[in-house]
């Protein structure tokens, strides 16, 4: 095969009709500015060009096409042309097809062994007939986000849609970019969650991006062009990616350390975290206290108004599934869109996500229009989020004697999702993709009272030595592609520890006579709970 190799990394699919019209400073023919604004974007670093024409005769589809390809030919870029193969092979040129559009095996017959084609995939099954036929090049991924250039749009995958194709093409030769509402901001988002954890270790990225509105739509096209590619190729640079070779591990005494001082900080006052809650009726009340307890300031907002101003604020935005409505869902994808943009940790408590179909997609939704830092579950809720169905549920408790092999579970999904997972249930277990580690204080109290799994998940982000750590992994994370670090796991770790020893300091308590007395004192002893109670009673161990 004597195909070229090419760079994908920056894919500009053209739409004419979404130009801006030409500026003062331009001073060609009107017809050409068109070229004019490709000539500028390919100066600032397209990559690959396509030209897409939806309503123009062929003749005018060969014109533009034709002086599109002396354009790109001055820059070196490669060129292809949309679903028509009879002006691919006229101009020599390279060939994209949809589904619909003529078989990519045919095409492949007529356009010859040198030419690349492409191939449009939706599903998983599109993907796995692309590499049984063998004749494509590369894939389009989409559409990745809603997006208003195109008809007829395809169901909206999500980044983590995305990756599940991804998982698919796996390390075959395949080349893949991803399109569909690509643009500055959900760029982040995309490059954090579509790369697929390949059973040979490592991870499956995207090549490229492609575009169509965020460069032709653009006043200034070198500039567009420009940003989009060093936000693809920021994350590249970094090898972080891999787990194996990232951040120092950390282990239980410096885990537990943690812990003990971000607590003395909060004793001191010398933090005071606003965690943003956009959380369920049932625990409101106490999440809110017991916030207040550990000495962090609570916000409980559901209005999207809000969200984005609050964001600027908080320390942390902490989203719980319990009594998701449609109205809430979409003010917590508003928040969690804000936060990602601010570098503000997210914390996601996937209350009962097992229980209904409503809740996975709700949770689904969630999770590919934000990135969160931490998912802390009980076992029902972490096996539904894995897709395993090896511990039931029954409404939002988790039943059963739990996963045989739990370490696994949460290791495996946090390395899938690259974020920390954290476990609750009589062994918490936390994990952030390469290290997993059992806490095993509580006391047997908490299953009596409602929202139990939610006052532990509001813990978390009271940890705000930790939680000032996560946001720089985050931040990383998100706009660099750096695996999460160390500040989610201490947060994760340092949250459930509190809650768990505070746990057992009420569960000694002679006053507790009940489930009622003992949640009063548990959000007590969250009130008195010291570094030192911390640090003698934490039973923190790496697995
Ligand atoms: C890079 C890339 N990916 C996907 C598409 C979509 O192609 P298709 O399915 O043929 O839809 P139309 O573009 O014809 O509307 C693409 N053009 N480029
Ligand atoms: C041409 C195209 N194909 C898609 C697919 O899903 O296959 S989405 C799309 C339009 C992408 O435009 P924008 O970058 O402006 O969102």
């Amino acid at each position: 095969m004597s195909r070229p190799r090419i760079d994908y990394s920056l894919y500009y699919v053209t739409g004419r009709s979404l130009l801006p019209p030409a500026p003062t400073s331009y001073t060609g023919p009107p017809g050409d500015w068109y070229l004019a604004h490709l000539e500028q974007a390919l100066a600032g670093g397209v990559t690959v060009v396509q030209v897409r024409e939806k309503d123009v005769d062929g003749g005018e589809f060969y014109e533009v096409a034709r002086r599109s390809k002396e354009v790109c030919d001055r820059y070196n870029v490669p060129l292809f042309v949309n679903d028509r193969l009879d002006i691919a092979c006229l101009l020599k040129c390279h060939l994209h097809v949809g589904q619909s559009d003529l078989p990519a095996r045919l095409a492949r017959q007529l356009l010859g062994p040198d030419a690349l084609l492409g191939v449009s995939v939706n599903t998983v099954d599109e993907m796995r007939l692309v590499l049984d036929e063998g004749v494509a090049d590369y894939v389009g991924i989409g559409p990745c986000f809603g997006t208003q250039t195109k008809k007829n749009l395809n169901p909206i995958m999500g980044p983590r849609g995305v990756r599940a194709i991804l998982e698919v093409l796996g390390d075959s030769e395949v080349k893949a970019v991803v399109i569909g509402g690509i643009t500055p901001s959900t760029i982040p988002n995309v490059l954090a969650q579509t790369p697929a954890p390949l059973a040979s270790g490592g991870y499956r990225h995207l090549d490229g991006l492609a575009v169509v509105s965020s460069i032709s739509a653009a006043h200034d096209p070198f500039t567009a062009a420009t940003e989009l590619r060093a936000l693809f190729l920021g994350r590249k640079m970094l090898p972080s990616w891999n787990l194996n070779a990232s951040t120092a591990a950390l282990d239980e005494q410096q885990l537990v350390r943690n812990a003990v001082d971000m607590l003395k900080l909060l004793r001191e006052g010398a933090h005071k975290p606003l965690v943003h809650h956009i959380t369920n009726q049932v625990v409101m009340n106490d999440t809110a206290n017991l916030t207040l307890a550990f000495g962090a300031s609570p916000i409980m907002s559901s209005s999207p108004d809000e969200a984005p101003h609050l964001s600027t604020l908080i320390s942390c935005l902490l989203l719980n599934l319990g009594t998701i409505t449609e109205q809430q869902i979409a003010s917590q994808k508003i928040a969690g869109e804000a936060a990602n943009r601010n570098q503000k940790p997210v914390v996601f408590d996937p209350v009962g996500v097992g229980a209904t179909e409503y809740r996975k997609k709700s949770a689904s939704d969630l999770l590919n229009a934000c990135h969160v830092s931490i998912i802390k579950g009980n076992a029902g809720e972490v096996g539904a989020l894995a897709g395993l169905s090896e511990v039931q549920a029954r409404g939002v408790d988790s039943v059963g004697a739990g996963f045989k092999d739990p370490a696994s579970v949460v290791r495996t999904l946090a390395a899938r999702e690259k974020l920390v997972v954290a476990m609750s249930g009589k062994v918490d277990y936390v994990s952030d993709g390469r290290d997993v580690f059992a806490i095993e204080n509580g006391s047997e109290w908490q299953e009596s009272i409602t929202g139990s799994g939610c006052m532990a998940s509001a813990c978390v982000p009271c940890f705000p030595a930790s939680l000032s750590l996560s946001l720089c992994s985050t931040a990383v994370a998100l706009f660099a592609g750096l695996r999460h670090e160390s500040g989610s796991l201490s947060a994760a770790v340092a949250g459930l520890v509190a809650i768990n020893v505070a746990a057992e300091l009420a569960a000694e308590r002679a006053d507790v006579q009940g489930p009622n007395t003992f949640r009063a004192a548990l959000i007590d002893e969250c009130f008195r709970i010291t570094p030192d109670d911390l640090a003698r009673r934490a039973k923190v161990k790496k697995l």
